[in-house]
């Protein structure tokens, strides 16, 4: 005897509606359904990756990952979901209609609850988590009305208030891969939709108005340009690695420096890309696969254990080093004010100590490179721990080995923190009025600086920091630029920082949640 198969919610997802209302789910609502089920996966792993501190991706990067079809619903889900957590799971908690089989699959439910409550009920047709919620949609509501004499607010805006920080709006920059296109030609592509424009500073790179979406452009889908920040592609361009050099990308994934090497480098000569972490390697390889460059080769181990006497890094003339980091500077702007670990402190000292002591180690490796005469160090945080601390560490070390700090772009206006002579070599980049807050420190070993300024346009520092230790001086208004004990830069970079967040901090001083 044949035994029927039970219908499977996998392979029959519109079983449940149809049986019920007795009607087939229009496309609608099937490309809302499965919106919901993208939108759980991304938001699990941008959850788990947020609780262990290992992001995978942002979640932008995750969304617009191959894998993901319905990438507009699929965004928005998240994002919407992601805004309105602390609110879903505090109804959710006082509702209690969860089963330990439904907490399982908690984002699947919590983005079905943010459809209930706030979204668009209308396309909530489709699987059993559905059916199960819609079906408690009263206790769901009560629960949220409970909420909101609780937290005494009038209004669900005003509630979604409590929780969000404020707002950052910047320019959308893509960078032209010269590998596969050129400047003119994407400008013209891109003119013929958007206002457009060469950046001031970093070559190859084009701006348009804040919100231009062109995730789904053909030019960025093909590899022929890539949406890259203003900051972030200033690592690359400052490295200024010749065609034909050997170059090691340190910290190389997800690859959007190390493509950039490679079209600096027009294809020729190699790059190595070290990455460490195997989940993060798919991305690299697919970054490079974009990209058309065909002279990298991805290492996958720690950075740490290469030995620099290796005879296959004897040639290596330049790296990168673009170390995990705390990444305070664009977590605006990676959306992380949506995640739960943003509503801890954001003065993580563990975690800032821990970072430090890795870029600190790192650093002093890469310098260490028989044949390096360029390393170029950067980070997307605003912390002076992970910024200058860092660099001053590695001054000592430097010097024996013949380099000194050179200025990356000198008509670039924001430089280091002053806590120590010389820091106006180093570069920054400000969160809210450069919309990413970056840090760039480039170290040019001296036999070949000449050579390097003709080729990226450096300025030599006037002052070498080559033979003497940092040198702090105690804070006196006389002499604010540039003698300043750290501690009271560090100070202020803390509250510098802490502007993103401000918002909840006015809330708990008026002690609110
Ligand atoms: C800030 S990200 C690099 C971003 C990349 N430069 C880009 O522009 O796309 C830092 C990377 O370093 C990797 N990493 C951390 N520790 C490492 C180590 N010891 N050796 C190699 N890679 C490491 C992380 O997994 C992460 O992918």
């Amino acid at each position: 005897m044949v035994r029927k198969k039970p219908p499977s919610s996998k392979s029959k997802p519109f079983a449940a509606a149809e049986k019920t209302e007795n009607r087939r789910p229009s496309n609608s609502e099937r490309s809302a359904y499965f919106a919901r089920r993208e939108a759980a996966k991304v938001l699990r792993s941008v959850l788990q990756g947020d609780a262990k501190r290992q992001a995978v991706g942002s979640i932008k990067s995750l969304v617009y990952s191959p894998s993901i079809k319905n990438k507009k619903a699929t965004f928005a889900l998240v994002c919407q979901t992601l805004k309105h957590l602390p609110i879903i799971k505090d109804v959710l908690e006082s509702a209690a209609i969860l089963n330990s089989k439904w907490k399982r699959q908690e984002e699947l439910i919590s983005i079905i609850v943010y459809d209930i409550l706030f979204g668009q009920e209308i396309s909530l047709v489709g699987g059993d988590a559905e059916k199960f919620l819609i079906g408690r949609k009263n206790a769901l509501q009560s629960a949220l009305a409970k909420l909101l004499v609780r937290k005494k607010v009038k209004s669900i805006e005003n509630l979604i208030a409590l929780y969000q920080p404020a707002d950052v709006s910047k320019p959308c920059c893509v960078r032209v891969n010269t590998l596969k296109s050129d400047v003119d030609c994407a400008l013209r592509e891109l003119g013929k939709q958007f206002t457009v424009r060469k950046d001031d500073i970093v070559p190859d790179l084009l701006i348009l108005p804040p919100h231009t979406d062109l995730h789904n452009h053909p030019l960025v889908l093909n590899g022929s340009a890539f949406l890259q920040g203003k900051a972030s592609s200033m690592v690359a361009a400052v490295l200024a690695p010749k065609p034909g050099w050997e170059v090691l990308d340190a910290c190389s994934a997800p690859g959007n420096k190390t493509v950039h090497l490679a079209a600096l480098m027009g294809g020729k000569g190699k790059i190595i890309a070290c990455e460490l972490n195997k989940d993060r390697i798919k991305r690299l390889e697919d970054t490079v696969r974009l990209s058309g460059a065909t002279n990298i080769e991805i290492r996958h181990g720690d950075f740490l254990n290469l030995n620099p006497r290796d005879s296959s890094f004897s040639k290596i003339r330049a790296i990168l080093l673009d170390p995990s980091c705390s990444g305070s500077g664009t977590a605006a702007q990676r959306l992380d004010h949506l995640l739960p670990s943003h509503a801890t402190d954001v003065t993580d000292t563990e975690r800032l100590n821990k970072l430090s002591a890795f870029q600190k180690k790192a650093l002093a490796h890469a310098l260490s490179f028989p044949a390096v005469e360029r390393v170029v160090y950067s980070t997307c945080s605003v912390n002076q721990i992970e910024n200058e601390d860092v660099i001053i560490s590695v001054l000592p070390l430097a010097a024996s080995h013949g380099f000194q700090l050179v200025t990356p772009f000198p008509q670039w206006h924001r430089r280091g923190l002053p806590v120590f002579e010389g820091s106006e070599h180093l570069l920054r980049t400000d969160p809210i009025e450069d919309h990413e807050g970056f840090f760039i420190a480039l170290f040019v070993k001296k036999s070949s600086i000449n050579d390097s300024e003709e080729q990226t346009g450096i300025r030599n520092t006037p002052r070498a920091l080559t033979t003497k230790k940092p040198h702090f001086k105690r804070h006196s208004h006389a002499n604010r630029k540039f003698s300043v004990i750290p501690a009271v830069y560090s100070g202020v970079f803390k509250i510098w920082n802490s502007r993103l967040v401000m918002k909840r901090r006015i809330r708990r001083t008026k002690g609110l949640p």
